[in-house]
């Protein structure tokens, strides 16, 4: 599956822009804030129906106009097909495909999955557990639409479950029954959500941890660790447990007013020889680190859907050596990524990398 055509109306700095990709390598060079990025973001919408940059949709359209839209021609074995999103500024956000609307943005996703490498990566080193379990979510419900089902029900229960212990708090009321009726729910999709977080953890580690060896040549023994409350020796006791700790927690929640245990406190846990790479990875290694995640991420979604992701590359140069840069083009080389798209300032740089792979490239100058 890949990206034959693209076509951007008002999506930030491109009042219009067509392109004609190559199905293996597309770069994107020129100076800083001529838009590349923004490509990129256009074709992260493509995917998953929104920015991978945290904005809100509406900051996406051009100054001055009233909308957006990105239309993209996609070639898969089946048929081609023809992927729209539109964004009034005053009007919902719409999917389609092949001139149909999805109803829900949910029911795209994992038609055209992607990865992205990018500079903001770094947040999912530094930042607090939530953008990890953002990226968990957003891996396995691209493979799974089940997940991403049970993740939005899951949500939902939480969200009433807190509204219940907030409602008796304000009215210094308590009703045991009506918070025990949403237990029964909240444990079965935790439960599955567990069981596909851990299943996708324990297929990518090997990658992981290979992957980091070729590109760094490090020494460093690396491991990513699934951190959550439900853990148990026996995968069919996971709601059982979940239930005692729900039911242990029972007087904190009611005095936190929110529910405190359950799968929206998982984290990941990364590790360099056994200290978190947060507190000793220098720059390097934690970019190293970083890529060899995501292109990991790619493999597992590859074998669990057959279908080869996106590669969204931004700026990936920019920071590597010319070692790790080497290591990375041979890994390309070997692992047959499918339809990857390269942004960086420096169009030499490029012309050089992309030589060295041997696959057809376009280079886009902006
Ligand atoms: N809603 C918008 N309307 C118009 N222009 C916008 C909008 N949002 C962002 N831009 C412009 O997009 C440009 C940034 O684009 P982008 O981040 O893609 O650049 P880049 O080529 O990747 O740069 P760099 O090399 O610095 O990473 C800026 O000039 C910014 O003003």
């Amino acid at each position: 599956m890949f990206i034959l055509k693209l076509s951007l109306l008002n999506f930030k700095n491109h009042t219009e822009r067509h392109f004609e990709f190559s199905p293996e390598i597309n770069c994107f060079v020129g100076n800083n804030g001529v838009g590349k990025t923004n490509v990129l973001d256009a074709l992260h919408y493509l995917s998953v129906g929104k920015s991978f940059l945290g904005n809100t949709d509406a900051n996406n359209i051009a100054s001055g106009e009233d909308f957006f839209s990105i239309e993209a021609g996609i070639s898969t074995e089946e048929k081609d097909s023809i992927i729209k999103i539109i964004l009034p500024r005053d009007a919902k956000k719409l999917i389609k495909k092949n001139d149909k609307s999805y109803d829900r943005i949910s029911d795209h996703i994992g038609f055209l999955p992607s990865v992205i490498i990018s500079p903001y990566d770094s947040n999912l080193i530094t930042d607090s557990g939530e953008s990890r379990r953002k990226f968990l979510d957003s891996m396995i419900s691209q493979t799974d639409s089940t997940y991403l089902y049970s993740l939005i029900q899951y949500q939902k229960i939480i969200k009433q479950r807190n509204a219940l212990l907030k409602y008796f708090s304000k009215n210094r009321t308590y009703d045991a029954n009506a918070l025990e009726i949403y237990n029964q729910p909240l444990t079965k999709f935790g439960a599955e959500i567990y069981t596909k977080r851990s299943n996708f953890i324990t297929q990518l580690l090997p990658i992981i941890q290979q992957y980091y060896e070729i590109i760094s040549n490090g020494i460093e023994k690396i491991n990513v660790g699934y951190e959550t409350q439900l853990h148990t020796e026996n995968s069919d006791e996971v709601e059982t447990r979940f239930l005692a700790l729900l039911n242990q927690n029972n007087s904190r929640d009611r005095m936190l007013t929110y529910t405190s245990t359950g799968i929206h406190k998982d984290d990941l846990l990364f590790t360099m020889n056994e200290i978190p790479i947060k507190k000793i990875g220098s720059q390097g290694q934690q970019k190293s680190f970083l890529i060899a995640l995501k292109l990991a991420q790619m493999i597992v979604m590859k074998n669990l859907t057959g279908k080869t992701p996106l590669l969204l590359l931004d700026d990936i140069f920019d920071k590597l050596d010319d070692s790790r840069v080497s290591q990375l083009v041979k890994l390309v080389n070997q692992e047959h990524f499918g339809q990857i798209f390269i942004t960086d300032t420096n169009r030499e740089r490029t012309e050089n990398v992309v030589k060295r792979i041997n696959e057809e490239s376009r280079i886009f100058e902006l």
